[in-house]
């Protein structure tokens, strides 16, 4: 079976997006198989691995609120050995709607069950907020990433995030762990950055990755082109990061 991932932190603009193409790139250009899961109404990890929304007919929507199977979804990227399971802008009324569904919460679960076998790794990136796409991610997950990006009100809602990980973890997932706490967009130039290390490492201890990303124009820009940095500039200090990233994920089973 694959392990499962999810990329999750409820508040915006942390780096979840960047994490999950950028790791499963480089889990992939590592030799492993990897499946994207894009479960972000905003659909951008899709166009980040050159997916064309425009193009496609069924989405992650399709497979949680009409059980189309997730296998008939799956697209081939232009990395080898990684596909994504892509998201457009219908996914956005899937909240609302899988409030009366049956079995809400394990949709994403079920689906994924029958794919897992294939892959060595599957990611998934959640939106930035707590509601049922979150939970369906945490549910199917065997661990989280959790980006936390260097700035002042870094720890800021992340108790919230916590209690919903424990809550998960006490009604519908009990193997659900903290794979790591990634720190994100570091700028060393400040001294901010490394005060939130300080205090990120405080309250995670050793649940901190060693590995810190900083802030890197490239990574910032290599989405534009449908590219994960380890093909848009693989010489960039954003993919020698990354690729360390993926290496201390595959230690850790
Ligand atoms: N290490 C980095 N260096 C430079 N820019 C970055 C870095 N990480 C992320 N960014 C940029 O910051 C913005 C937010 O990043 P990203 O989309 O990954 O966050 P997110 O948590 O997925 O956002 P959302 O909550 O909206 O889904 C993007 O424009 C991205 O290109």
């Amino acid at each position: 079976m694959g392990r499962i991932i999810a990329i999750a932190n409820q508040k915006g603009g942390v780096g979840k997006t960047t994490t999950s193409v950028n790791l499963s790139a480089c889990l992939a250009y590592l030799g492993k198989k990897v499946l994207l899961v894009d479960i972000d109404p905003q659909g951008n990890a899709s166009s980040g691995v050159g997916v064309n929304k425009g193009e496609i007919d069924q989405c992650i929507y399709d497979v949680l609120i009409d059980d189309v199977p997730v296998k008939d979804i799956i697209v081939e990227t232009k990395v080898e050995n990684l596909h994504i399971v892509p998201a457009t802008i219908s996914l956005a009324g899937a909240e609302i709607e899988l409030v009366s569904t049956i079995s809400r919460e394990v949709r994403l679960k079920r689906s994924l069950e029958e794919v897992s076998p294939y892959y060595d790794y599957v990611i998934i990136d959640c939106p930035p907020s707590l509601g049922l796409l979150t939970i369906n991610s945490l549910t199917a997950s065997d661990a989280i990433i959790i980006p936390v990006q260097c700035e002042f009100y870094a720890l800021e809602g992340l108790s919230q995030l916590l209690s919903t990980i424990r809550l998960v973890q006490k009604h519908l997932n009990k193997n659900l762990t903290i794979d790591g706490v990634l720190l994100t967009m570091f700028d060393a130039r400040t001294n901010l950055g490394i005060q939130v290390i300080e205090e990120v490492k405080k309250y995670f201890q050793d649940k901190v990755y060693k590995t810190i990303i900083p802030r890197n124009v490239r990574l910032s820009e290599a989405p534009s082109h449908g590219e994960p940095i380890i093909i848009y500039d693989p010489k960039s200090r954003g993919a020698e990061v990354y690729l360390e990233l993926a290496k201390e994920v595959i230690k850790h089973g």
